[in-house]
């Protein structure tokens, strides 16, 4: 009988690719019509040809671009013939009938292209036993185990649209794909990281974000401070792109939502490399896409203001800011995750220090080695990473130093993940084998994603998953030679070229030590020191003021209204200062609970700019205070700073300090310069009354100053790769091409229904009537 099902035909696994799991005669209902002829399920495409007396139709689809198989109506189509509606409607009472659903990648990067197929065959219990083997061959996994994806949507994402892209395209798309989830909206900054810290994850299979880079940076973060991180390393990260930057979903080629929506139905994934980025405090957080210092920090973190302009603020910014490049001066020490070549490693004498442009003259020729030699980590004599054994740690416990007996592990805060690579603490105990780069530095890129956000191509070599940071650098470059590499849309051309060097490490310390906006060869560095206030500023008014360093992971909500701080006027006892050379920022965030009320103490530092040598700027020190704490404080007649460290506190001010223009007060100070202040955030009213909670970002009691976009942490900053600490779920297309997976069938006049038999010669189906 035709087209009745051969149970032979459904082959259980035996490995092969193109194994083939059924076959049918079936009747495909299209635009043109309906058509009849021969569907064929193999592993890895869907076969569907048609024959007819004048024509034959082939009609070809990867399983890779399908997404789900449904047994419901497909849906309404446009016939050209009354005939065909006509023969549809009739046929499509009856249930056995099913329909597969397609993204297709289309040129230019346009929106990619959903459609529907729809197939009849003679039986009911023919099509459940087509749908169940499409549904098998869409997910091989979904079998094993009933999804169950925990979805974050951040409704203030980019432009505001995650909710609206959540029902109306990924919803549907995990409907069709037979995805069971769970939502979560997030309420606030700091919501989902709490979620996942606190709440029992053994019933999701996996972990997605409808949002930009930062609340996957929130998951990430949460789940690797949990105790039971190691065994969920192994939770399934995603993302749906409907943030600002995207650099992960650019990344991965999966920039459009129902992309990143399919790839989550087909659950497939890869490894993803981690960053370990601990501040001089000792404060640690983890990244997956960048650290960013100089250039393109000060654009990603001052264009903030512009958010109104959307994606197009970077570019806005971009410009405006190359126009007034600032140099950064500093040293880029670096653990090379591969020898640069013969004739660098013989010149380069270990831990010595060459200037950005030394370096990038000798970058040029070592690239190729470099890259050819990916993977070579050993011979660097690296400790392999051993993530078997407890790697969570809770500070101030050390791993035994394992390089060089002057290297001690930095003292953490909280919970610690390592590689096996002891960052030194200063940077002059370095081991041989690292590098050292002297600045002064246009930017340093650290990154572990070749995109840094949709149209910003950072780094085409980097690999989410090869163990390596891919730093890319410019030294001493003018803005006009810099033009071009900004506005290339491919910016590997411009690699180890005079301007921009590339070299790929296991770990890096950056430690800044000062700022020159004049030109690249004249004028000193202005020593760094923290705002002097703590408070925003344009750009145009604090030049010198502040160094920005910016990870784009460690992202604070930018949603949150411009923070109304005030000076206090209360007199603040003196606090000492740890002295430093170096100083960045970097992000830090904390929700201040409803109606509260956040004091934040800072002692800052206000040493005087030097135009001879860099200054070494105090250490900033902040603490949290809450209301009840500094009513309490107020009532044993101590100030606000008694709670501050002791040793701190016992450190007189110094008398020559000048007085802030904006700070409240200044005390006497022994020490370099420094004044006190004090601030109070009242969360406005229309958070209080609205019941939702305010956005107040951290002044941590470990140095990082974070007000609405400014932060300030004094000291070195060390990166170290975690190669391959998580699983992100990726498209199955990711290194291949997507586009011509679906065979377009040629425009067919409507032809009646034949019925006749099939052959098969090799890969050549034949239908005889
Ligand atoms: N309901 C909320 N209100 C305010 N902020 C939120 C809320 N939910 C999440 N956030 C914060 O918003 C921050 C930024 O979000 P997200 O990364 O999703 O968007 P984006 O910044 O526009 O995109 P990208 O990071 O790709 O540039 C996150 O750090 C997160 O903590």
């Amino acid at each position: 009988m035709p087209g009745a099902i051969d149970i032979s035909d459904i082959v259980a696994s035996s490995g092969s690719e193109n194994m083939l799991l059924m076959k049918s005669q079936a009747k495909l209902y299209s635009s043109q019509g309906v058509l009849t002829g021969l569907l064929a399920l193999y592993r890895d495409k869907l076969m569907w040809s048609e024959i007819s007396d004048r024509s034959a139709n082939m009609l070809t689809i990867a399983t890779d671009v399908m997404f789900g198989a449904t047994l419901s109506p497909p849906g309404k189509y446009k016939f050209k013939s009354v005939e065909a509606a006509q023969t549809l409607n009739r046929e499509i009472e009856s249930s056995t009938h099913f329909t597969v659903y397609t993204l297709t990648s289309r040129e230019n990067g346009k929106r990619p292209m959903c459609d529907t197929w729809t197939f009849m065959v003679d039986s009911e219990e023919e099509s459940a036993t087509w749908l169940s083997l499409l549904r098998y061959a869409i997910n091989p996994k979904l079998s094993e185990r009933e999804a169950n994806v925990l979805i974050f949507v951040n409704p203030v994402s980019g432009k505001r649209k995650s909710l609206k892209l959540f029902q109306t395209v990924v919803k549907p798309i995990l409907e069709i794909g037979n995805t069971a989830y769970t939502l979560q909206i997030t309420e606030s900054q700091g919501f989902a990281i709490e979620f996942v810290k606190s709440q029992d994850l053994s019933k999701y299979t996996a972990i997605v974000a409808v949002s930009g880079d930062g609340l996957l940076h929130e998951i990430l973060n949460g789940l690797l401070s949990r105790p039971d991180w190691s065994k969920l390393r192994s939770m399934p990260l995603g993302v749906i792109p409907t943030g600002t930057g995207n650099g992960l979903a650019k990344t991965l080629d999966c920039f459009w939502p129902e992309q990143a929506a399919v790839s989550i139905v087909k659950a497939q994934t890869r490894p993803i490399d981690i960053m370990s980025t601990t501040l001089a405090s000792g404060y640690t957080e983890y990244c997956f896409l960048s650290v960013t210092w100089g250039l393109i920090a000060d654009i990603d973190i001052e264009s903030e203001r512009m958010r109104w302009a959307g994606a197009a603020r970077l570019d806005l910014y971009g410009t405006l800011r190359l126009m007034n490049l600032r140099y950064y001066g500093g040293r880029l020490h670096y653990l090379p995750a591969a020898p640069n070549s013969e004739a660098d490693e013989n010149t380069d004498a270990a831990g010595s220090s060459r200037t950005a442009t030394e370096m990038l003259n000798s970058t040029k020729t070592s690239s190729l080695a470099q890259s050819n030699n990916q993977g070579a980590d050993m011979a660097w004599g690296l400790p392999a990473h051993n993530f078997s054994s407890p790697l969570v740690r809770q500070s101030p416990k050390p791993l035994p130093d394992t390089t060089s007996p002057a290297i001690q592990p930095a003292v953490t805060l909280h919970p610690t993940l390592t590689a096996g690579i002891q960052l030194p603490v200063k940077p002059g105990s370095l081991s041989s084998r690292w590098r050292t780069v002297e600045g002064p530095f246009v930017q340093v890129i650290a990154t572990n994603v070749s995109w840094l956000s949709g149209d910003f191509l950072a780094c085409q070599k980097a690999r989410i998953s090869d163990g390596a940071i891919d730093l890319v650098y410019s030294g001493n470059a003018s803005k006009w030679n810099l033009i071009p590499y900004m506005a290339a849309p491919t910016r590997d051309n411009y690699m180890n070229t005079d301007d921009i060097a590339h070299v790929r490490a296991r770990a890096f310390i950056l430690e800044p030590t000062g700022l020159r906006t004049t030109s690249r060869s004249k004028g000193s560095f202005k020593s760094i020191q923290p705002s002097p206030d703590g408070l925003p500023r344009p750009a145009t008014s604090r030049p010198l003021s502040m160094p920005l360093f910016g990870s784009r992971r460690f992202r604070k909500s930018r949603k949150s209204a411009q923070l109304p701080f005030r000076k206090s006027t209360s007199p603040q006892a003196p606090v000492p200062a740890r002295v430093r050379s170096q100083a960045y920022t970097s992000y830090h965030q904390q929700t201040v609970g409803q109606g509260s009320s956040l004091r934040i103490q800072g002692l800052e530092d206000t040493a005087q700019t030097n135009n001879t040598a860099p200054q070494p700027p105090a250490q900033a020190i902040f603490s949290v205070r809450s209301e009840t704490e500094l009513a309490a404080a107020a009532l044993n007649g101590s100030g606000p700073e008694s709670s501050l460290p002791s040793a701190k506190a016992q450190q007189p001010a110094s008398p020559e300090q000048p007085k802030s223009p904006i700070s409240s007060s200044s005390g006497g100070s022994s020490g370099p310069l420094r004044v006190n202040k004090s601030m109070e955030y009242d969360p406005p009213n229309s958070m209080a009354d609205s019941g939702s909670e305010g956005g107040c970002q951290l002044i941590g009691d470990h140095g990082i100053l974070d007000l609405d976009g400014e932060v300030a942490e004094l000291g070195p900053i060390k990166v170290e790769c975690l190669p391959s600490l998580a699983l992100i779920i990726c498209p199955p297309w990711l290194n291949e091409s997507q586009t011509s997976r679906v065979g377009s069938i040629p425009a067919p006049k409507f032809a009646e229904s034949i019925r006749g038999t099939l052959s098969r010669e090799g890969s050549v189906l034949s239908f005889n009537v």
